[in-house]
């Protein structure tokens, strides 16, 4: 069934207001946790701020209860994640383009339609609580436009929605699958490449829909400090399967910043992936020193914390490059009591000395398409022209790392991002340089099933359960 077409207004528009104006307003809505919804999409689309740094402070400034912060984090990061699809609906839904629709207004009618499409509130309470919203943000003309689109919207559930919006599953396979579990087609069709290149191309599915769900939060421990089966043991989590430092915590299980081990600085939070991938750098025997480390971008300091860790232990120290002075000072703030000293600098022209380091990882600056579930915006944020600069810079960087390394020495190329121009490209071209020898990293990844032909490995949510981390193994001759 097609949808009803929209009431029309004097002037030949849907029923609404015109951009910009509105009716008597009514007394603000008491609902916190919508309204935290709405002023996140806000901040996303006005100030290009990222969700899950947006609604954190909110829920605290506002003294949000545990039960409305549930349901503000739901819909903000819910709506922030499926927007292309929740967009498509609306398009359907509406007259009006999209483009004429007042910014608050439009960020009212997402909220709406994920409620209707993806959360058990019943559609009449969906509805009016929406609609109540953007009475209170627009006024009363613009509540009744959203009213009667969201109707519309009641008309049918996600599936159907899909079925009536999406290609043909059987002509245009990526171009469903893209609609179904929200993607835009290029990162959709980056992955497709990825996975065709392992002859998995049948897992694109799969992969879309892990892309789609609330990740678990992952814990790191700090070697020397707890073990995995303490932190587990205090935290209510797992160890994880793979990595020896890991806890994976359920998806939504609370803030992890308030357990009492990362208050400690005991653990922190850290995707088992990059856990992996920094552990990776670490494994391959060398001859000879082994105690001076090197992070080329460290920022904010992650895997520097969990290398300097490891590098104390045995007396050694880790040097750690950032550029950007606010992430070199949370690098500051996560390594205080480790071996390692902070460079704020560009680490292509850093001036630390050539051929002088035992290992080097180079967690390279990426479009983060591997970390999309942990940044609900950042799929519709990312546009293809992006890469091509993205893999200059990593290109010079992974440069500059090998001729850093010392003769014998080991450089670990790291991106969250399966992209191939991003990962397997990079890779290839600094192989192919003199006095380079690239590594297979699988045997550097113990245990971990499902990598492929190598020589890189390829980590991936739906088969790890991780971030889509990439990682690259280089020895100089
Ligand atoms: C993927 S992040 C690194 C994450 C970090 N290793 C961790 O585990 O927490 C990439 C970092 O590289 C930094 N960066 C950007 N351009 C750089 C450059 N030219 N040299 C060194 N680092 C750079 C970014 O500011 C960012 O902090």
């Amino acid at each position: 069934m097609s949808p009803q077409p929209a009431r029309r207004d004097r002037r030949g528009g849907p029923s609404g207001p015109p951009r910009g104006r509105g009716g008597p307003r009514r007394p603000p809505a008491q609902d916190p946790a919508r309204e935290a919804a709405l002023d996140t999409l806000g901040a996303v689309r006005e100030k290009d701020a990222y969700a899950n740094l947006v609604l954190p402070r909110l829920l605290r400034d506002r003294r949000i209860g545990t039960r409305d912060a549930a349901l503000a984090t739901e819909l903000a990061y819910g709506a922030s994640r499926t927007l292309g699809l929740l967009d498509a609906v609306l398009g359907e839904c509406s007259e009006r383009p999209l483009t004429e629709i007042d910014g608050v207004v439009l960020d009212g009618l997402r909220l709406g339609v994920y409620q209707l499409l993806r959360t058990r509130i019943p559609p009449h309470a969906a509805v009016s609580a929406s609609v109540e919203l953007v009475r209170s943000r627009a006024g009363t003309g613009a509540a009744g436009f959203a009213n009667a689109v969201l109707r519309r919207a009641t008309e049918r559930d996600e599936d159907g929605w899909v079925e009536f919006l999406a290609p043909d599953s059987a002509e245009d396979p990526l171009g469903y699958l893209a609609l179904r579990h929200p993607h835009p087609r290029w990162v959709a069709e980056a992955f497709a490449a990825t996975l065709a290149e392992a002859g998995a191309e049948d897992e694109l599915a799969e992969l879309l829909a892990a892309d789609d769900a609330r990740p678990a939060v992952h814990l790191v421990a700090r070697p020397g400090e707890i073990s995995s089966a303490e932190l587990a043991a205090i935290t209510g989590g797992d160890e994880a399967p793979y990595s020896p430092y890991g806890v994976r915590l359920e998806a939504g299980a609370g803030d992890p910043a308030d357990l009492e081990p990362v208050r400690e600085r005991l653990a922190a939070v850290q995707d088992e992936g990059s856990q992996l991938a920094a552990l990776a750098l670490t494994r391959p025997q060398i001859e000879g020193s082994d105690l001076r480390w090197l992070d080329l971008c460290a920022g904010p300091g992650g895997k520097a914390s969990l290398l300097g860790a490891l590098v104390g232990l045995d007396g050694g120290t880790l040097d750690a490059v950032e550029p950007a002075t606010h992430r070199a000072d949370l690098i500051r703030s996560v390594v205080k009591d480790l071996p390692v000293r902070v460079h704020i600098a560009d680490g292509r022209r850093s001036g630390l000395p050539s051929a002088a380091f035992d290992r080097v990882l180079v967690d390279a600056p990426c479009t983060g398409l591997g970390a999309l579930r942990r940044r609900p915006e950042a799929r519709w944020r990312r546009q293809p022209s992006d890469v091509a600069p993205l893999t200059t810079l990593q290109t010079e960087l992974l440069g500059t790392a090998l001729d850093l390394v010392r003769p014998g020495g080991v450089v670990a190329y790291v991106v969250c991002s399966p992209h191939l121009a991003e990962t397997v490209e990079v890779a290839t071209a600094a192989a192919a340089r003199p006095g380079v020898t690239q590594l297979d990293a699988r045997p550097f990844f113990p245990d971990v099933p499902g990598l492929g032909e190598g020589p890189g490995v390829q980590l991936w949510p739906h088969r790890h359960g991780t971030d889509a981390m990439f990682c690259a193994l280089f020895r100089r001759d």
